[in-house]
């Protein structure tokens, strides 16, 4: 990495270079650190350079897809069954701490089609590592019934924020999960294991204690963040109220919230062995952080979020966004990447303006796509603009 000329605490991806990436063959953008506007018809592939920018963070992008179902498709023909094609996403990002260039992808290797991942040319093992240099943040049109939807939505929305700023946690989760789903099947036999089950009780326990207190920290920072805030955005997107179901029984979250882990863990191990023959019966789980929801209330209007109107419900998700990147702010010194797909388009104008004010105050490098550019029109020289068609990326002059 070198020392980069911008002094600012900025993060700003400055190029942008995609091969073989769903209907890009090659597209190639030089940007500077403010927002990018991409305008294009429906169908162009505006969503899909956010998508390639999300993965130059960690994990599995903002469409959560197999690495191979981005390949660039002859979508004129059925390639079910054909082999992975080579795609690589390359970015200069300017960070806080100077300029880095970032490289991924799926590339042949001699072991066969892998995902690779690059720092500066050198290659690296693992996604993991790019969330040392890009913080992102997405906002989709498909999460717009998060508050209306089932719990999973929410969790997994929750679990996104702890993950940007604490890079165990995925691993956490998949550890309980894995250590569970193994429990539920031997709970299906008819002669149960029983030192098995306490085995894999007691890792339940662990990482499912650690999981809840890695999302209560989250939530209490968040609220704190939320609290704190003054501006002008405020009537625009309401102060959510924010708390967590934890999924535990009373008398474990009673635990959570003031004892020591291991006295937890305890509590909580000896729960799951007296629920053995109840959660046979019903074939899962019933108690634990994986039946947690995140609840969000409309403060002003003292209303849960579920039945606040659709307008509503996008301003206050776009109001934890916000909150969520000041978090990143105090805690990295800059802000994150912001990928706001259609955001505009769901917007009054009232709320756009308080939006782009808010992201000129924040200074982060917003990525929002439109089919419109007059949505964008208040923006101004604030922000670089760029149409989209068929693949191809033009700036706009
Ligand atoms: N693997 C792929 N290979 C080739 N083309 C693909 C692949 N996956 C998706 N596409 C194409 O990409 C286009 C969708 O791009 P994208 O979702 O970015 O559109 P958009 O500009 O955001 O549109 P909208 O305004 O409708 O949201 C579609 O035409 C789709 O057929």
């Amino acid at each position: 990495m070198s020392e980069g000329a911008h002094a600012a605490a900025r993060l700003a991806v400055l190029r942008l270079v995609v091969t073989g990436f769903r209907n890009y063959g090659r597209a190639a953008m030089a940007l500077d650190a403010r927002p990018v506007v991409l305008v294009g018809e429906n169908g162009a592939g505006k969503t899909n350079i956010l998508e390639a920018l999300s993965f130059l963070t960690p994990g599995r992008g903002l469409r959560g897809v197999r690495l191979s179902d981005v390949s660039t498709r002859d979508m004129s023909r059925d390639e079910a069954g054909q082999t992975t094609q080579p795609w690589g996403v390359a970015a200069t990002v300017m960070t806080p701490d100077g300029t880095v260039d970032l490289g991924t992808g799926i590339g042949r290797t001699s072991d066969g089609d892998k995902r690779v991942v690059k720092v500066d040319g050198a290659a690296k093992s693992g996604s993991g590592v790019l969330g040392q240099f890009v913080r992102g943040l997405w906002l989709t049109p498909q999460m717009d019934r998060l508050f209306i939807e089932g719990a999973g939505g929410r969790r997994r929305f929750l679990d996104r924020m702890v993950l940007g700023f604490d890079a165990g946690h995925s691993s956490r989760v998949s550890s309980y999960e894995k250590a569970m789903r193994e429990r539920t099947r031997l709970l299906a036999e008819d002669n149960w294991n029983a030192s098995w089950l306490s085995a894999l009780e007691g890792q339940m326990a662990e990482h499912g204690v650690a999981i809840a207190l890695a999302r209560t920290h989250l939530i209490g920072q968040l609220k704190a963040a939320i609290a704190e805030h003054e501006g002008p955005s405020d009537t625009a997107f309401p102060k959510a109220q924010v708390a967590l179901a934890s999924g535990f029984s009373d008398e474990v979250d009673a635990r959570l919230g003031s004892a020591a882990s291991v006295d937890v863990e305890d509590a909580y191990a000896a729960r799951l062995k007296s629920a053995r023959g109840r959660d046979a019966a019903a074939g899962r789980a019933l108690e634990g952080p994986h039946r947690a929801d995140m609840l969000v209330r409309h403060a002003p209007k003292n209303m849960d979020a579920q039945a606040c109107s659709t307008g509503e419900q996008k301003a206050l998700l776009i109001g934890l966004v916000l909150a969520n990147a000041r978090l990143h702010c105090a805690s990295f010194g800059a802000p994150p990447l912001l990928l706001l797909d259609e955001v505009a388009a769901h917007l009054d104008a009232r709320r756009r303006t308080a939006l782009f004010d808010e992201l000129e105050r924040l200074g982060a490098q917003a990525w929002m796509t439109g089919t419109d550019a007059s949505l964008f029109e208040n923006l101004g020289d604030r922000a670089q603009l760029f149409n989209v068609a068929h693949g191809e990326i033009t700036p706009q002059a």
